[in-house]
């Protein structure tokens, strides 16, 4: 492909002498450019890739994008304020064709429960579907991982376009708000977006609510195709965020379709926790539908009202959408019913890893304690480290609001000090004046198994924090180290040892 041909598509600058250079891939990494690649030579937090210019043209880079003041010798220059966007836009025209099918998902909780279920429900509806985010790059095949939730823009074009080759025609992805201020997800045609929630999170790396709020909003104003469909939550609770996003939705003139209690589009006009699962009456078009969802949990029941939602604007059959969700699987480490303690409590394991999430992750539990026969609720989890440390506190709080018994332990420590993480949470945790018993046990195994060690017989178990995630993520940099660690088993393993000790 010719860089001429790709930047024109792009609708970028032609390149003069360069022209007639043949591309043959993108990097945006020196160490991956290999003879005819594109450089994306971006500034970044840690490292600045203009430095490496001269090396990506020695290893054969033929244009390198980058910012106007960038010293590009021997190679094209692609000039941009934003290269990012520039080399996103640039990207996209190489890696084709894509899937027809492209919907995209932000919100601070329930990206992944969301793309996950819209995938489930196409599938059911007979479209060849995939997802992209924090499980990795899912087909009916299994997933594999990229690492991040939102994967670099060359992972994930490369992704879309591999899809492609499979055959997969509806691929739903995950939009992180870094991965949006990133342009790590840009220059594909959008069928749909969605925005599930906006809480606290990643302030460490966005500063305010409203920087971060503006980093996901991207989303609407830039990313989505005009006029197209956004999905929007609609609870009602939430009457700061929630009526910002469809202002700046219906601002940028995209098709609100609110869903939630307050759902224009679908409108949840009951819910009946039921011991399994739940019922929800919605109500679509003018008639009223029962669902039969078979997993628990108010936020379950708003995930899967958005990826209806979004199955609904991309062409499915109301009929086959609600006979869908009434079959959904679970979604791993989301409410994952991981085990049972020899007393008889079972132990759920959740991605909580926010204070809102720990809020809806105890909420979808705490109607299932049976409080009447002495029932309590244990929560065990800690926070990541090299993230917002601020919300390492209020996540204390909430869960000693929320439950009898709170285990303070450790969460991807990273760079940081696992105590000085503990301690922040545990402040938190006490300074909510409750009643709940608060314990610190560093060392993820041993709080699992006191949790369940120390379980009465109508008690229920939260893991929370980790879900999905197959290891304890130890230092950074060159020091890092993933030590295998997975909640599920390890919560089975606790269960199974106690079994044996007590003979139960
Ligand atoms: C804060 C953040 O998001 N950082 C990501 C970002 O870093 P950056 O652009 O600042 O990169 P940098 O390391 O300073 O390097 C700048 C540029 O130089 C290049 N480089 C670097 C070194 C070198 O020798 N040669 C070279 O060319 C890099 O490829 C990069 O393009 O781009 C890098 C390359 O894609 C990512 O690896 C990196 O993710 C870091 C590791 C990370 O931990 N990110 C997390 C916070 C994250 O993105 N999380 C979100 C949200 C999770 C959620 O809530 O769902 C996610 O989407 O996963
Ligand atoms: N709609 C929701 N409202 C409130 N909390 C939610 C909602 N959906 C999920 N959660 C909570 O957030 C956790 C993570 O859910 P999920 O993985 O779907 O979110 P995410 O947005 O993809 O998270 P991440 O930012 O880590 O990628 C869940 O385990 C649950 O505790
Ligand atoms: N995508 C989120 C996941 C956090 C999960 C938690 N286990 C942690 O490590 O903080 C993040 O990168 O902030
Ligand atoms: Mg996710």
């Amino acid at each position: 492909m010719r860089l001429s041909a790709l930047l024109e598509a792009a609708g970028l600058e032609p390149a003069g002498e360069w022209s007639d250079a043949a591309v043959s891939g993108f990097a945006i990494d020196h160490r991956k450019v290999a003879p005819g690649t594109v450089f994306g030579a971006f500034r970044g937090e840690r490292f600045n890739a203009e430095d490496v210019i001269p090396q990506a043209i020695e290893a054969g880079a033929v244009a390198v994008v980058a910012s106007p003041e960038a010293r590009v010798e021997g190679a094209a220059h692609v000039a941009s304020e934003e290269p990012r966007r520039a080399f996103a836009r640039l990207a996209a025209r190489f890696f084709e064709p894509v899937p027809e099918t492209l919907v995209a998902v932000t919100g601070t909780n329930g990206k992944t429960s969301t793309a996950e279920m819209t995938r489930q429900i196409w599938r059911m509806c007979g479209r060849s579907a995939a997802s992209i985010g924090t499980l990795g790059v899912t087909t009916p095949d299994g997933s594999v991982s990229t690492g991040l939730t939102t994967p670099d823009i060359v992972t994930f074009l490369a992704n879309m376009a591999g899809l492609a080759r499979e055959g997969v025609t509806h691929v739903a992805y995950e939009a992180s708000s870094h991965g949006l201020a990133q342009y790590r997800n840009e220059g594909l045609t959008l069928a749909a977006s969605a925005f599930t929630n906006f809480s606290r999170d990643h302030l460490d790396y966005h500063g305010t609510m409203e920087a971060y709020f503006e980093a996901k909003m991207r989303l609407f104003d830039e990313v989505a195709q005009p006029a197209s469909p956004a999905v929007i939550f609609d609870g009602g609770r939430d009457e700061v965020w929630i009526p910002k996003a469809i202002e700046r939705a219906k601002a940028r003139g995209l098709d609100v379709r609110s869903v939630g209690e307050k759902g224009r589009f679908l409108r949840l006009t009951a819910r009946e926790a039921t011991q399994l699962g739940q019922v929800l009456t919605v109500e679509f078009e003018g008639s009223a539908r029962t669902i039969k969802l078979p997993l628990i949990g108010e936020y379950q029941a708003a995930n899967a009202l958005v990826a209806a939602g979004l199955a609904l604007s991309t062409g499915c059959e109301a009929g086959q959408v609600f006979d869908a969700l009434s079959r959904l699987q679970p979604v791993r480490g989301r409410l994952e019913r991981a085990a049972i303690a020899p007393v008889g409590a079972p132990v759920y394991v959740d991605y909580a890893h926010t204070p809102d999430a720990m809020e809806a992750a105890i909420a979808a539990l705490r109607g299932h304690v049976d409080d009447a026969r002495g029932g309590r609720l244990t929560v065990v989890f800690g926070a990541g480290g090299d993230r917002d440390p601020g919300k390492r506190a209020p996540m204390g709080d909430v869960a000693a609001r929320g439950a009898e018994r709170v285990i303070v332990t450790d969460d991807n420590p990273r760079g940081e000090d696992a105590g000085a993480i503990r301690a922040a949470i545990l402040e938190g945790a006490r300074g909510a004046g409750g009643e709940a018993e608060i314990i610190e046990v560093a060392g993820r195994r041993d709080a699992i198994a006191e949790a369940i060690a120390g379980a009465g017989d109508h008690d229920i178990i939260l893991v929370a924090g980790k879900g999905h995630e197959q290891g304890q993520i130890i230092g950074s940099g060159d020091d890092m180290r993933v030590l295998p660690f997975d909640d599920v088993e390890v919560a089975r393993e606790c269960a199974g040892r106690r079994n044996r000790d007590t003979g139960r």
